[in-house]
């Protein structure tokens, strides 16, 4: 019933001779469209590399096509927003503690990158968060249209360099600093079926991928495509997002909510109502099993892309790669028992999961040791 948000970036895209074109050429909006039904007996029709929906998103294409959007009035220094220094490490400070409190796995990552590019990734995590309280929170049933068009204004007066409050001051001054483009949809937030759970969580962690690349920037000795690694950035977006919601399934139930696709919930013999009901069954523990392996699926596409990320950017996309498999095995771990307890419980438990996770590991300590 409710919306997202979307995002447009202005990706580094790297063309035929390896080399980026300026930033005034390009922008890319990642705008959405829906792939027509699969009709398939298969658990996870798309749980293959030709399958997955992303492949109806046409990031390229979205790339190419935007690639004439004219952001120059951002570039021209004259319009850069001017904020006394202390009002903006406040606004800085506030996102950072937002993202902290309420993304404390995705704000971890975020803690082993540039400061520069931590206080960017905040200012964007805290509108995006914004946006999904607005749309998709407790007071969602009652967002009028003409709230919801203020919220689009206030997007604009962002990148007109005029913030309506404190924690708009960031992302205003993120904008201006690095490429990005961004814009509030309206869609449906019912999950018949697999895509459109894809669909929302491509709007509330995806978009979130996608605006991190120009962010995190890309290795200047990276021969692989943009699209590939714009590709990787919003499969970690959806394994993370998918990820949170089958550690939360007990707590979203406690709110009356279900973010599972329905479709396969009944191929377990399963519905809303037993989610609802909290049982750890059977039939529960082997839907689980399936669900998990799809996050992890998201999870292996995206480490390809993660090491064509600037250097200094790829440890902190490796820890979270850890972070987010190492929730995975706590609910594995758990026996299921996400819908009667938080499964990912911190401590001893999370520990002896590193041990699973040696190369992940391994990756993070050269990095650290050897800065590659
Ligand atoms: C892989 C490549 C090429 C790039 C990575 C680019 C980045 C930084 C992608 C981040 C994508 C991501 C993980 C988005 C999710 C943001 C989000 C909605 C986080 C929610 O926060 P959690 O920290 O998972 O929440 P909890 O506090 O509930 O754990």
């Amino acid at each position: 019933m409710y919306s997202i948000y979307s995002v447009a970036v202005k990706p580094c895209i790297r063309v035929s001779n390896g080399k980026c074109p300026s930033r005034k050429s390009i922008i890319a909006r990642a705008e959405v469209t829906v792939a027509p039904q699969h009709r398939t007996t298969r658990i996870f029709p798309l749980l293959s590399k030709d399958g997955i929906p992303l492949a109806d998103l046409h990031v390229q294409e979205i790339i190419e096509r935007q690639s004439q959007n004219n952001i120059l009035a951002r570039e021209d220094p004259c319009k850069k927003p001017r904020f006394h220094p202390t009002f903006l490490e406040e606004s800085y400070e506030k996102c950072r503690n937002i993202c902290a409190e309420y993304a404390k796995t995705f704000y971890l990552g975020t803690l082993l990158t540039t400061e520069e590019r931590q206080k960017a990734i905040w200012a964007i995590y805290v509108w995006c968060r914004r946006t999904d309280e607005l749309v998709d929170g407790t007071n969602a049933g009652y967002l009028s249209s003409a709230a919801l068009d203020r919220w689009k204004e206030r997007l604009q007066e962002i990148f007109d360099g005029r913030p309506y409050d404190i924690l708009d001051a960031a992302l205003t001054d993120t904008v201006f600093k690095f490429p990005l483009d961004i814009k509030v949809v309206r869609m449906k937030s019912c999950y018949e079926n697999f895509q459109e759970l894809y669909l929302y969580c491509y709007y509330v962690a995806g978009t979130v991928g996608l605006m991190s690349v120009p962010v995190m920037g890309i290795a200047p000795e990276s021969l692989v495509s943009a699209q590939s690694i714009y590709n990787a950035a919003l499969y970690l977006g959806i394994g993370n997002q998918l990820t949170n919601i089958l550690r939360d399934v007990g707590e979203d139930a406690l709110r009356g909510r279900v973010y599972l696709p329905r479709d396969e919930l009944g191929q377990f013999g399963l519905c809303d109502k037993d989610v609802l009901s909290m049982k750890v069954t059977d039939r529960w523990r082997e839907f689980m099993k399936e669900q998990i392996t799809r996050a992890r699926f998201y999870f292996n596409l995206a480490e390809e892309g993660a090491s064509q990320l600037d250097k200094a950017s790829r440890w902190p996309v490796w820890s979270s790669l850890l972070l987010y498999r190492m929730i995975l095995d706590a609910i594995e771990d758990n026996d299921y028992d996400n819908l009667t307890k938080r499964a990912y419980v911190g401590g001893a438990r999370n520990f002896s999961c590193c041990l699973w996770h040696i190369p992940d590991l391994y990756r993070v300590a050269r990095f650290f040791y050897k800065g590659q």
